[in-house]
């Protein structure tokens, strides 16, 4: 059940609305939030982008990709036309003030106090003229918001100029960074398995744990977001936003308490604790490379060049070694990898501890290892060591213990913007970034762009469907470490 408080009716503007990320995440998660009953009658979700559409056209559009992109048993005829009701589209530039402002004004309801979110959709460079317009004419009332996606620009001086920019039209208060992945419930299980029990509250330190891994692997290839991706790479696309976030989440000290600002003090202060880069950590700490052709579940499919169809120097593969100095993490390495074309989707944390220093079973005992499996398949896995039964001495043998969450609790695991889309109309910022947050992050992620730049370490490869270059598995043994697929072997 859920105990967020009902919300009032809200119009929720979408600037972006014929885009990838709409259809593909915000409108199916939209679905959802009204199938729960939380789109009261009243509200408009109006998209706009500069396309000339009809209403019907739009509405026709959204048909299409909720019948692709929301799951069989969620999806319903009559729901979904019913849905489709509280949908307006709008052909405005928001670049322009000569655009068709007054349009926008028509479409929407209410007076000062009403809900109304500006979600932007669209490249960063739109978001300081769009709220200029926004507050140019008068949109910017006591009930509005704007949403804006990541990336927060390419480095820490674009960054500041969004933030700066943005900041002159809307109160930080009323600025919500999105980050989908502190909406995945399984991200914010870090914060309960480690405040909320005490065995993982105590061991959760360098003085137990070895090392923590960060995965987000994905099978798809670069596909329609190519133009994108090339002037992104993995690691601004993942890496200095949601996997930043994740890192931080297992490092942080204990918040004061649950409140946003507390949780993002917390945050923050751990990315201000990463030991800098330099180019001598870019040499030893970091592997970034490009795939080339294989194969992925049984398919043939292109390198990034191909796909391509010109040179680049744009990564789709990262792992970095990252250290945070502080007393709690002395001597532990905290890895980060992610890549385009992998052997499997899966996105992990996976907490490696120390092996025991008990003199009973000396040199037998394997790590115990800890597994939050973020998507898919979200759970906990815990191996542990137990006596073999096999054996009538002390043998030790390896245990599993599994949770799966959607079969323990029996519901289903929800898409990371059903719950953000709703969070901005409750005005609640916990699972946002805070301007801070973003510049932290690109002034620790910058030094190795910068350096990757000047070609300080190389661009090396590895074969689609594969667990990524050989140069990462040298990264982590220097350090007594393997990334998890091989830990098997541990
Ligand atoms: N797609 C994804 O999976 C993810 C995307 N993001 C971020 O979300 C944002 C959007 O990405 P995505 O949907 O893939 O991009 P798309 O290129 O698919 O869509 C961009 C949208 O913006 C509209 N647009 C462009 N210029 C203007 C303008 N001046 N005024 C109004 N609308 C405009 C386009 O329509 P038109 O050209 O008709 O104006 C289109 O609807 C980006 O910042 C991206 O980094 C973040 C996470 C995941
Ligand atoms: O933000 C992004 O995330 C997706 C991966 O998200 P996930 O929830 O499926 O792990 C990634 O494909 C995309 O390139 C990136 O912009």
């Amino acid at each position: 059940m859920n105990a967020a408080p009902q919300v009032e009716p809200f119009d929720y503007v979408i600037f972006g609305g014929t885009g990838d990320l709409a259809m593909r995440k915000l409108l199916p998660a939209f679905y959802h939030r009204f199938l729960d009953g939380d789109v009261p009658d009243g509200c408009r979700i109006v998209g706009t982008a500069r396309a000339q559409l009809d209403r019907a056209g739009y509405q026709a559009r959204i048909h299409d990709a909720l019948k692709q992109f929301v799951d069989h048993a969620s999806y319903d005829e009559k729901r979904v036309r019913k849905f489709l009701e509280c949908v307006f589209y709008l052909s405005l530039d928001g670049s322009r003030a000569d655009s068709d402002w007054d349009g926008l004004s028509g479409l929407l309801e209410g007076g000062e106090d009403r809900v109304r979110v500006f979600y932007f959709a669209t490249a960063p460079r739109l978001y300081e003229p769009a709220c200029a317009n926004l507050h140019e004419k008068g949109f910017v009332t006591a009930g509005s918001r704007v949403v804006l996606e990541k990336p927060i620009g390419t480095d820490l001086a674009s960054a500041e100029e969004i933030n700066a920019g943005v900041a002159r039209y809307f109160d930080e208060k009323h600025i919500f960074r999105i980050d989908h992945y502190l909406g995945k419930e399984t991200v914010q299980d870090v914060l309960a398995l480690r405040f909320a029990n005490p065995v993982f509250e105590a061991v959760w330190s360098g003085e137990y744990i070895q090392s923590i891994q960060i995965t987000a692997a994905e099978t798809v290839g670069v596909e329609a977001r190519a133009a994108y991706y090339d002037t992104s790479g993995a690691t601004r696309d993942m890496v200095q936003n949601h996997l930043l976030q994740v890192l931080c989440l297992c490092a942080m000290e204990a918040p004061k308490s649950l409140e946003a600002d507390d949780v993002r003090d917390a945050k923050v202060a751990v990315l201000k604790a990463l030991h800098p880069m330099t180019d001598e950590s870019v040499r030893s700490d970091t592997v970034r490379a490009q795939y080339q052709k294989g194969e992925i579940a049984g398919h043939a499919v292109p390198g990034y060049l191909e796909e391509l169809g010109h040179p680049s120097h744009t990564e789709t593969y990262v792992a970095l070694r990252a250290e945070v100095e502080t007393p709690r993490w002395k001597d532990v390495s905290f890895y980060i990898r992610t890549a385009k074309r992998m052997k499997a989707k899966t996105s992990e944390i996976v907490v490696t501890f120390r092996a025991s220093s008990s003199q009973l079973f000396p040199g037998a005992s394997r790590p115990n290892i800890l597994v939050i499996r973020v998507q898919p398949d979200e759970g906990l896995s815990y191996r542990l060591s137990v006596k073999d039964p096999q054996d009538d001495t002390f043998t030790l043998r390896s245990a599993e213990m599994n949770v799966g969450f959607p079969q323990q609790f029996g519901v289903r695991y929800p898409d990371s913007y059903e719950r953000l889309l709703l969070d901005a109309v409750r005005g609640n910022p916990i699972l946002f970034i805070r301007r801070d947050e973003v510049e932290a992050a690109w002034r620790w992620i910058g030094p190795v762009l910068d350096a990757w730049a000047r070609d300080v370490a190389p661009m090396s490869s590895y074969v689609a469907g594969s667990w990524g270059p050989d140069e990462a598995t040298r990264m982590l043994d220097l350090h007594g470490d393997v990334w998890h697929e091989a830990m098997d072997d541990m």
